[in-house]
């Protein structure tokens, strides 16, 4: 990684009353980077991005975001009465009157064209989480970060949303933080990874060695353990 993170995280403590979420960790995302996060349940990836987002206080160590960070949160958190247009719309408030136009987000994600007014809870969940990264984007980010981006979905459906990351990182150099279970996934958009693993972080490294590493290869690859 190269030139100043957009996001830098260093030994973050996260505490839930007398619970440990996150124990001195580390992360760095640089200008333009996908960089993945993998983890199993509890180990405290959402607590990392709630984190990054200023949901919840550190403890300890320092979280510093280097322009605008927009995040897909888990379960996607649509407003499912409102249309897929004002989803939209609230996730440029920020930008004031000239955050209300949405049309630049039906280009870049075409699946959404003709669903504008249809209540967003109506939507299958893969149109959901379209909309969701879609309001993400209304909010003009440098970083992203995407909490569970394949999660409860179809194959084919997560191939789309992958393909449209892989073209918002290499034509708009947007950087993506990619909070996953899906390892397999995860390794395959990103060029480096971290493991999180009950809070603390145990591995990190470029992907392709990672894929390698056993310890990897068996607990989140489904492979043997050697
Ligand atoms: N609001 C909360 N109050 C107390 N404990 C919490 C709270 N939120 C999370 N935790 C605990 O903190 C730890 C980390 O949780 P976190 O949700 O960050 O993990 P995760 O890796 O995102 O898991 P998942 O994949 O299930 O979302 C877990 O032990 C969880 O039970």
């Amino acid at each position: 990684m190269s030139g100043q993170a957009v996001v830098d995280v260093a030994g973050l403590t996260v505490r839930y009353g007398a619970a440990t979420a996150l124990d001195g960790v580390d992360l760095r995302v640089g200008p333009g980077e996908m960089v993945a996060l993998i983890g199993a349940n509890g180990a405290g990836k959402s607590t990392l991005v709630k984190a990054l987002a200023g949901l919840v206080s550190a403890a300890g160590g320092t979280v510093h975001v280097q322009g605008r960070l927009a995040q897909v949160p888990e379960g996607r958190e649509m407003f499912a009465e409102l249309s897929v247009d004002d989803n939209l719309r609230l996730g440029g408030w920020r930008n004031g009157r000239h955050g209300r136009d949405t049309s630049a987000i039906y280009e870049l994600l075409p699946e959404l064209n003709g669903l504008g007014r249809r209540p967003a809870g109506t939507l299958s969940g893969g149109q959901q989480q379209m909309v969701a990264i879609g309001r993400a984007l209304m909010a003009r980010p440098d970083v992203l970060a995407i909490d569970e981006l394949s999660l409860g979905l179809a194959p084919m459906v997560v191939d789309t949303l992958a393909a449209h990351l892989r073209a918002l990182h290499r034509e708009r150099g947007l950087a993506v933080l990619l909070i996953e279970q899906n390892a397999a996934l995860a390794f395959e958009l990103c060029a480096r990874a971290y493991v999180l693993e009950a809070g603390r972080m145990v591995l990190e490294g470029p992907t392709a060695d990672l894929a390698r590493d056993p310890r990897v290869v068996s607990a989140y690859l489904g492979g043997p353990v050697g």
